[in-house]
């Protein structure tokens, strides 16, 4: 299965009720809220009260990024909007295993985020316990960066590991996601593509969310049929 997420930092801002509607419509698969504190990344971002009324006004699944220092003092703070999944950063964790264990604790699905540096043997210890994995393609913080390609072993590797175990967490990728980066993963393809200002927002095409989404759909279900019948 295929997910799409949009990344809603990336939406207008002013007409945010307009954007959910038309993300809705265009049968967007998760908001994806990126959470910025200002330390961990050089940028501010995405309150609890604003992701909670954004919660309230849709039917489409929160996705929680904490792109923090201190995952779980923010794990506490966002839990209770009760989003679907929370990913905080290893490379930030004291106690990766309790923060797993909080975000469980509210009935939220955990997922660990990495940096395009950070080594995918960081997140083996910890795979059996989480239900996804957010590779992040550009360092966090900003909107509109280039696609970091050292993200394309790191697919290879984890595909490879969870090709042998029973527990597969899905695999999130977040930066730069587009038709020409999406083509580059064609060999490993992720489950959920977040959609930032590359593929879905501020685009000087003529077309719409739904059109966009769906174009993006057909791409990665081309790249699945021509696998099974290479
Ligand atoms: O989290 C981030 C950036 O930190 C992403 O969600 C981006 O904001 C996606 O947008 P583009 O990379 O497509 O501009």
């Amino acid at each position: 299965m295929t997910y799409i997420a949009a990344s809603i930092m990336c939406g207008n801002q002013l007409n945010i009720g307009q954007e959910l509607i038309k993300l809705e419509e265009a049968g967007c698969d998760m908001l994806h809220c990126d959470v910025m504190d200002g330390i961990y990344v050089n940028n501010l971002a995405l309150g609890p009260e604003w992701i909670n009324d954004v919660k309230n006004a849709t039917t489409i699944p929160i996705d929680i990024h904490l792109a923090t220092i201190n995952p779980m003092k923010y794990i506490q703070m966002f839990a209770p909007i009760k989003p679907k999944y929370i990913s905080f950063h290893i490379e930030v964790s004291e106690d990766v295993m309790g923060n797993i264990k909080k975000i469980r604790h509210y009935g939220i699905k955990p997922s660990i985020a990495l940096n395009p540096e950070t080594k995918i043997e960081e997140v083996i210890p910890y795979l059996s316990e989480i239900d996804r994995i957010l590779m992040m393609t550009v360092n966090p913080g900003f909107s509109g960066q280039s696609f970091n390609s050292s993200v394309l072993r790191k697919l290879e590797t984890l595909s490879d590991i969870l090709s042998n175990r029973k527990h597969k967490p899905l695999i999130e990728v977040d930066g730069n996601i587009n038709v020409e980066t999406i083509g580059k993963m064609k060999k490993n393809l992720p489950d959920i593509f977040v959609l930032g200002t590359s593929a879905l927002f501020h685009q000087k095409d003529e077309m719409s969310y739904a059109q966009r989404i769906e174009r993006i759909r057909k791409q990665i279900q081309d790249y699945k049929q021509n696998d099974i019948l290479e």
